[in-house]
Parts: C-alpha cells; sequence; structure tokens
C-alpha cells in the first residue's frame, strides 16, 4: 500500500542533480540494497522523516533527492538516496545484480556508497546480504544493516555473525529497527548510519586530501610566528641580523607558493590565503589561519564527474 506522503513523480526517468552549493554536476548516491521485504523502504523512509510508514509499494526502485547540510549547516550537497526494491524470485535478483553492476560502472566509486540491508530474521536475506557485499566496489564507502531488531524472537541471524561478515568485506555493522526512532536512547540509529556514509562520500570526492589542510595550516602558523617576530625592535646587533635571515627565509618561501599576480611580495600574510588556487582546501574559515590573520575563504573544488540515469528508478519525494 502507498503511502500518501510520498509524491512520486513516475514520468520522470531523467535525474538531474545539480548542486546548488557549487553548480557543478556532481551526484552523489546512497544505494540502499538487500532482500525483499527486509526494510530498505522503511529505513530510508525513517530517515528522510524520522516516521515509520508500514506499508510501501514493493518492486519499484525509487530515488528520494536528498539536501544534506554539513559543517554545522554552513554548507550543503545534494545527495541521491536510491531504493532499491526487489520482490523474491531469482529472476528479480539477477535483475538487482545487472542494476548494481551498470550503477558501478557509471558512477565513480568514491561518490556512491552502499546501505546493505538484511533482517535479522531472515537467514536467506543474510546469505543475500553478504553476496551483495562480494560484489561492490572495493573503494565505495558500505555500512551493513540487520533490521528488524524489535522482532528478537523471531531473530535467525545472530550479531556476532553480522559483525563477522561485516569485518570480513571492512565495512561498518549494526541492528536497527525502522519502528524505533531512537538509538541508545539519542538518534535515530539509521540517521548515523546514512550520516556516516554521505559524510564519507562527500570526504572521499573532494579532490584535496584532509592532511593539506594540515599541512598548510602549520605552514601559515609557523609565517605568523615570523611575522610577530618582525615586529619587536630590538637594539641588538645580532638579533637584528637573525630577523633580517628569518624576513628573507619569509620572503623566499613565500614567493616560492604566490600566485601569478605576484602581490604577495608586501610580505602581508593576509596574501597566504589567496596564493594558490590548486592549494584549496576541504574547508577553511578564520580559525585555520593565525595570528590575526584575515582569511578568505576558498571554495570546495569536487571532482568533475557524470553519471547516467539510474536505470528503472523513479524520482520520489518527501
Ligand atoms: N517489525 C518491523 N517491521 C518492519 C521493520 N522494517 C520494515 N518492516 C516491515 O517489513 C515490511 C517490508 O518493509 P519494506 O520497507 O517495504 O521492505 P523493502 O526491503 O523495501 O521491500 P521491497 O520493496 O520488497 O524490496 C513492511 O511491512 C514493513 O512495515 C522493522 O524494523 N520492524
Amino acid at each position: 500500500m502507498k503511502d500518501s506522503s510520498l509524491a512520486i513523480n513516475n514520468n520522470n526517468n531523467n535525474i538531474k542533480t545539480t548542486n546548488s552549493s557549487s553548480g557543478n554536476n556532481n551526484k552523489l548516491c546512497v544505494t540502499v540494497v538487500g532482500s525483499s521485504a527486509v526494510g530498505k523502504t522503511a529505513l530510508t523512509v525513517q530517515y528522510l522523516t524520522n516516521r515509520f510508514i508500514g506499508d510501501y509499494y514493493s518492486g519499484t526502485d525509487m530515488t528520494y533527492p536528498h539536501s544534506f547540510s554539513y559543517m554545522g549547516g554552513s554548507l550543503k550537497t545534494n545527495v541521491d538516496i536510491l531504493d532499491i526494491s526487489r520482490p523474491s524470485s531469482d529472476v528479480s535478483i539477477r535483475e538487482e545484480d545487472e542494476m548494481i553492476s551498470s550503477l558501478v560502472d557509471n558512477c565513480p566509486e568514491k561518490c556512491i556508497a552502499f546501505l546493505v540491508v538484511y533482517s535479522l530474521t531472515n537467514s536467506k536475506s543474510f546469505k543475500r546480504a553478504r553476496e551483495i557485499l562480494s560484489k561492490l566496489p572495493f573503494n565505495s564507502p558500505k555500512y551493513l544493516v540487520a533490521n528488524q531488531l524489535d522482532l528478537q524472537h523471531r531473530r535467525q541471524v545472530s550479531r556476532l555473525e553480522g559483525q563477522t561478515v561485516a569485518d570480513q568485506f571492512g565495512c561498518p555493522f549494526d541492528e536497527f529497527s525502522a519502528v524505533e526512532s531512537l538509538y541508545e536512547g539519542q538518534q535515530c540509529g539509521v540517521k548515523i548510519v546514512f550520516h556516516k556514509l554521505i559524510r564519507q562520500l562527500i570526504s572521499n570526492s573532494h579532490v584535496l586530501p584532509y592532511p593539506r589542510m594540515i599541512r598548510f595550516s602549520a605552514f601559515s602558523k609557523m609565517i605568523g610566528a615570523i611575522v610577530s617576530k618582525t615586529r619587536h625592535h630590538s637594539n641588538n646587533k645580532l638579533q637584528q641580523q637573525q630577523q633580517q635571515q628569518q624576513n628573507n627565509k619569509r620572503k623566499s618561501s613565500m614567493s616560492s607558493c604566490s600566485n601569478s599576480s605576484g602581490n604577495n611580495s608586501s610580505g602581508s600574510v593576509d596574501s597566504i590565503a589567496t596564493l594558490t588556487p590548486e592549494m584549496s582546501l576541504l574547508h577553511i574559515d578564520n580559525a585555520h589561519l593565525m595570528y590575526g590573520v584575515k582569511s578568505k575563504a576558498i571554495p570546495i573544488i569536487r571532482r568533475e564527474m557524470s553519471m547516467s540515469n539510474y536505470p528503472s528508478s523513479q524520482i520520489a519525494s518527501i
């Protein structure tokens, strides 16, 4: 039975996701996969609406365009949540395999994440989850989830079995119930899972690795320290000589990473933030530049990528 709060656009198989924050065509996707009736839709809807809705259409793949806020709400990115719905026949398992390979072929490994779901009341679905994990690309973020934790009395798969398979494929694992909105008395468990996957996608799809930010920050600290020293006038000749040497060092290191306009020669630390576009950071704000240096925000740069439409999926909005 279809819930009326899910507005489904049946005509549109061409999914165009534009990233409003960056204006490019990057597309991040979290794909929810697993056997039939394990609660893939229930978990997805629980994440998007904080509600458990009992019955859904079965047998139709759905794409839920989702806007994800991060960095304390200062940044947003668009993520498609793709819910692959499967009736239980062997034919549809073949179709699902084809769908996964087509997704994997069309989407860079680092832009697609997989939430593999089984029901802890159904050992067949656990076997299938293991099979699916074995087909997923090595570099894609993955999470194994056992659903229907509220049905403990019907448990067929132990927590240890789930954890063992997750360890085998190097992915995190947890048991949830789509019915229960709280996890360990705090946030909805499935929310944590989706957030982890999306954050991993965001981090993977950025051009620069995180360590570069640390290096750059250390560099700006060093320059800041030198500049603050040069502000102290000293009558001591030795100190003056040392200052001179330090100034020379500073100028040479700054000119080595100056931009083409060459306007860094003033020695103002301000210019560090505008030095080289290729040194763009994951994120930069005033906190990353020290000693009263005014920084300019450097926009996030993400890889250009294109991805064809998800086969047979319909767009849904909640
Ligand atoms: N008790 C309980 N029932 C659940 C839970 N999650 C889902 N269900 C029920 O299980 C049935 C199947 O849920 P769906 O979310 O449609 O499962 P699905 O994996 O999307 O199924 P397909 O669309 O056939 O692939 C529905 O009747 C849900 O109400 C859960 O955590 N606990």
